[in-house]
């Protein structure tokens, strides 16, 4: 079989070795352009409704986009009807400025000027494709022929929006397929466009530098668009555009780096929609300027609702692992993952720098909780469960507990193979720990103190034990020491923590303690309770009750061992 890369052929690099836009930095946002209701309308299954659009368009503005292509108004009447409907319902704030793509061809041209006048605020996009596959395979035309369709329609633009005054009109050109064009014929075409056009500093007009189909590496893209900006007539006024798109899946960082090398804005659309593998996503762009301590000028604060009516206009699934809004991307399954994060924000000062291991923004920047952010299954680890416990049922493990209790976590997720939810492993704690009333039950008890006397502490408890009733008597130098003399076992006391749940009238209290039954080895228990004497003693009880069950357990294991010997 022939070798598939036999076909292709390797993208020739651009001749600029004194590019200057690696060493360049992003400072500020580019002028965002979104052009969800033309570019991801067309490519989707079923295009968008009036209602849709509208819903979207309001979305748009919302989140404070300025300049909005709002479709194709000679592909359909349902485009020509919705950009009617903005203009003749006052729609479209006075700051907004709408755009309305056509090709270059008489009757699409006059029909584009013709839904977008008495617009407050509107510009024109024309364009055609140029690249030499386009002028063999579709236009079979010279590269002058096709420079000839540019300038005609340019023409005729000029001549049409010259008839509603009553409109501030802006004009967008692009050399459709610019990527894969050699550069001299790109800026020959542009600068015959401009000519035409005659923009000035003052009216600007835009030139947009596609990546119709994405073919290279980012970098050639930020050197065609370097190379562009440094050639092209009238660069001061001109504003320099990029429309990438993301055939190899490489959309946000051509925009990236083409802004690095003098883009002066972006075209795209939200989480990325568009042709074949979509346009640039402008969330995923807007939103990785904050990491550089840059303001988007958007506003994502609540992505959550953006999806959600991204999603409904374009019937179409946000991916999980979207940046940024994906449902998993605040989440860690995995125990180191969910370690360095609760670590992190327990060490996070409110308006300090953001320093939190594995998450590269706030989510709470985006609307987004951090109930969320950990999820345990069989790759958790001791952090995940103990940070879940502590967000959402204020029950702070001690870490050694953390750790015996993970072994309990892990045993379950094994064993089902699924996802344990916050409750699940509250649940779990519950049976393992607090829920250890067998063979001994706390009933009662009542102290005497004498801090005069040696044991300073002397006391009364009241036990069931196999379901019968046992009062014992103890002293000692502490509440806790009386109550483990009263229970006459061989119990060392290894550990103790204690702290309030809640406050005020509901408060509780939980305790953790730590021992060895018969110089074994050491166990957990740990009781809850309104008076936190009585949590203490509900947790010597639970390590007691699960010292004697594993005594049982490893009994009965060693009796198996004997009978298959
Ligand atoms: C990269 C992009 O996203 S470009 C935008 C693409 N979006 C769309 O196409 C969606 C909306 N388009 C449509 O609904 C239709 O294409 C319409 C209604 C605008 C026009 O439909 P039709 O008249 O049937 O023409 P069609 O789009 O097939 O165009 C083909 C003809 O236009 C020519 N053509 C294509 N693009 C252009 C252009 N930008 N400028 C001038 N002529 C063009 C082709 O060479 C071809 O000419 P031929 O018939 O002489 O061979
Ligand atoms: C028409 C232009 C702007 C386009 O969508 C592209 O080249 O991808
Ligand atoms: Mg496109």
């Amino acid at each position: 079989m022939q070798n598939p890369a036999a076909k292709y052929r390797a993208f020739p690099p651009v001749q600029l070795s004194d590019r200057t836009w690696p060493n360049n930095t992003i400072t500020k946002p580019p002028i965002w352009m979104s052009t969800d209701l033309r570019d991801g309308n067309q490519a989707l299954i079923e295009p968008m409704s009036i209602e849709k659009k509208l819903r979207f368009f309001d979305l748009l503005i919302k989140t404070g986009l300025k300049e909005i292509e709002v479709g194709f108004p000679s592909a359909s009447q349902t485009d020509f009807d919705f950009v009617r409907r903005l203009i003749e319902e006052d729609r479209i704030p006075v700051d907004v400025t709408i755009i309305v793509l056509t090709q270059s061809r008489e009757e699409l041209i006059r029909r584009t000027v013709q839904a977008a006048a008495g617009a407050k605020k509107a510009i024109v996009h024309l364009y055609n494709s140029v690249a030499p596959v386009f002028r063999k395979v579709v236009f079979g035309m010279s590269r002058e022929e096709i420079t000839q369709i540019a300038t005609t329609g340019t023409v005729l633009v000029k001549e049409l929006i010259a008839r509603h005054p009553e409109t501030d009109w802006g004009f967008e050109y692009t050399p459709e397929s610019f990527s894969t064009t050699e550069l001299d014929f790109s800026k020959h075409i542009c600068d015959a466009v401009t000519a035409i056009w005659q923009p000035t500093p003052q009216k600007k007009m835009i030139i947009n530098l596609p990546s119709t189909v994405e073919c290279s590496t980012p970098n050639v893209y930020a050197d065609q668009i370097e190379w562009m900006s440094r050639k092209l007539e009238r660069r001061d006024s001109l504003i320099i555009s990029v429309h990438p798109h993301n055939d190899r899946g490489t959309a946000v960082a051509s925009a990236e780096l083409a802004v690095m090398a003098g883009a002066d804005r972006v075209e795209g659309c939200l989480f990325g929609n568009g042709e074949r593998t979509g346009n640039v996503d402008l969330v995923t762009l807007a939103l990785n300027l904050y990491t550089q301590g840059v303001h988007p000028g958007l506003d994502f604060s609540d992505i959550d609702s953006v999806r959600k009516i991204v999603e409904e206009c374009n019937q179409l699934p946000v991916h999980p692992r979207h940046p940024y809004v994906g449902d998993l991307v605040f989440t860690a399954f995995s125990g180191s993952h969910q370690d360095a994060i609760k670590k992190g924000f327990a060490q996070q000062q409110p308006n300090a720098l953001w320093e939190i291991p594995y998450l590269p923004i706030d989510p709470q920047d985006l609307g987004r909780s951090y109930d969320a952010v950990i999820r345990v299954n069989s790759q958790s680890g001791k952090g995940g469960m103990a940070y879940l416990l502590e967000q959402d049922y204020g029950l702070v493990l001690p870490r050694r507990l953390q750790i015996e209790f993970s072994r309990a976590v892990q045993a379950v997720a094994d064993e089902t193979g699924l996802e344990i939810t916050s409750e699940g492993i509250h649940q779990i704690f519950e049976k393992e720990y607090f829920a250890q009333t067998s063979p001994y039950a706390y009933v009662s008890h009542k102290m005497i103190e004498d801090s005069s006397a040696d044991e300073s502490v002397q006391i009364d408890i009241g036990l069931m034990h196999r379901q019968a009733p046992l009062a014992l008597q103890g002293g000692g130098n502490g509440p806790i020491d009386a109550f483990v003399d009263a229970l006459g076992l061989d119990v060392k006391l290894m550990d103790y923590h204690e702290h309030a749940i809640g406050h005020g009238a509901n408060a509780r209290a939980a305790c953790y303690v730590e021992l060895r039954l018969d110089n074994g080895p050491t166990l957990f228990g740990a009781g809850i309770d309104s008076n936190i004497v009585t949590a203490s003693f509900k947790a010597v009880l639970s390590a007691v009750n699960r010292q004697l069950k594993a005594r049982e357990a490893a009994k009965a294991t060693a009796l198996d061992t004997d009978a298959t010997a």
